[in-house]
């Protein structure tokens, strides 16, 4: 769908893209990178509205630099800024979006009720623009860059400004645009946890480098570890740390998960990461569970989160492309 080769993009001050390589195939892609990354500055690129300083890149077979207006065509573009008009309603807007893209009036009128229909977007659809909700406005931008049905849509960072419920909303949008209408996607956000539920693979890229560009299943293959949750008994009062000694005495590697991310519910301390040193690692933790008498509340693989890939000895800030989401409904980061 994409490739890039050696892409650079220079301004005076700044360099935004820095010898990026990168393919992109068919699927929902995310590309994560933290406030001036240069994700806005390779999707202008991609659609052929700003030229590369150096290298080259291609969108679905086309050069970026001599047929971008071919791009354009086949390809939409949800802009990461508010940039609807407020006296037209999103009806009029994207209808008259899709007659620039080409779609004769019918043919725009059904599209548009079709597409403001997918998007959830129903009565308020004949209001004027300048009353709608952020959650609204960024429904009319996605709107409008399927509404000429193309092959791919690059979606500049989507969920900015929603509350968590609006971006799990419009993360499930995102995720229907591919399954029910097989259009590949593209989607950036500075946010690698809301994208792991997301996208099939991440592109990671800092400074306009690139860092990484994965599988998610890659990103966050089996941990190695157990995560072990059992329940307390009048016998046992303290069951995790019954079944920790018991596990240690049988030269298991036990540490409690912290009671924070993915645990939490748990509360501090009562879940157990145990080290898998092979199939029998299992059998361990039954009959010890079983010796003792407790309920087994979980026993399950645990896998990485992708933030965890990314994780430094520094904590890391909100706004870092390795942040979690603020109150992310649901969120299971840690970071
Ligand atoms: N037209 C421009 N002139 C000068 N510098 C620019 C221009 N556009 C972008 N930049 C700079 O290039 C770098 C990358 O910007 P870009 O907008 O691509 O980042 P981003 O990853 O999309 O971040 P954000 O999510 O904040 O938009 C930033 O340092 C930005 O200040």
């Amino acid at each position: 769908m994409i490739a890039t080769e050696s892409l650079s993009k220079r301004f005076p001050r700044v360099t935004a893209l820095d010898r990026l390589s990168v393919d992109i195939g068919p699927g929902v892609t995310g590309l994560v990178g933290a406030n001036g990354a240069g994700k806005s500055t390779l999707i202008k690129i991609l659609l052929g509205l700003s030229p590369a300083t150096e290298g080259r890149a291609e969108v679905l077979g086309l050069d970026v630099a001599t047929r971008g207006a071919e791009i354009r065509e086949q390809v939409g573009y949800m802009p990461e800024h508010d940039c609807l008009p407020p006296d037209v309603s999103a009806t009029e807007f994207v209808v008259h979006m899709a007659r620039m893209s080409g779609l004769p009036p019918t043919a725009a009128r059904e599209r548009t009720a079709d597409t403001l229909r997918h998007v959830g977007l129903y009565e308020e659809r004949y209001r004027p623009m300048g009353g709608y909700s952020t959650g609204m406005k960024q429904r009319v931008k996605l709107a409008q860059a399927l509404v000429h049905d193309p092959k791919l849509v690059l979606l500049d960072e989507p969920t900015n400004g929603l509350d968590p419920v609006g971006r799990d909303d419009m993360l499930g949008l995102i995720r229907r645009v591919h399954t029910d209408f097989g259009i590949s996607v593209l989607v950036t956000s500075h946010l690698l946890g809301e994208l792991e539920r997301t996208c099939d693979h991440v592109v990671v890229i800092d400074g306009g480098t690139l860092l990484r560009s994965s599988s998610t299943s890659d990103f966050t293959r089996d941990s190695g570890s157990l995560a072990v949750e059992v329940t307390d008994s009048d016998a046992v009062p303290d069951g995790t740390g019954a079944l920790a000694a018991a596990l240690a005495a049988a030269g298991l590697t036990v540490q409690p998960a912290g009671g924070t991310g993915e645990y939490a519910a748990a509360g501090p301390g009562h879940v157990l990461l145990v080290d898998v040193a092979g199939e029998e690692t299992y059998d361990t933790v039954r009959d010890a569970v079983a010796g003792l008498g407790l309920g087994l509340v979980r026993m399950e693989q645990r896998r990485h989160r992708i933030a965890e890939v990314f994780r430094t000895d520094e904590q890391p800030q909100q706004t870092h492309a390795w942040g979690a989401a603020p109150q992310e409904r649901g969120s299971t980061d840690a970071a």
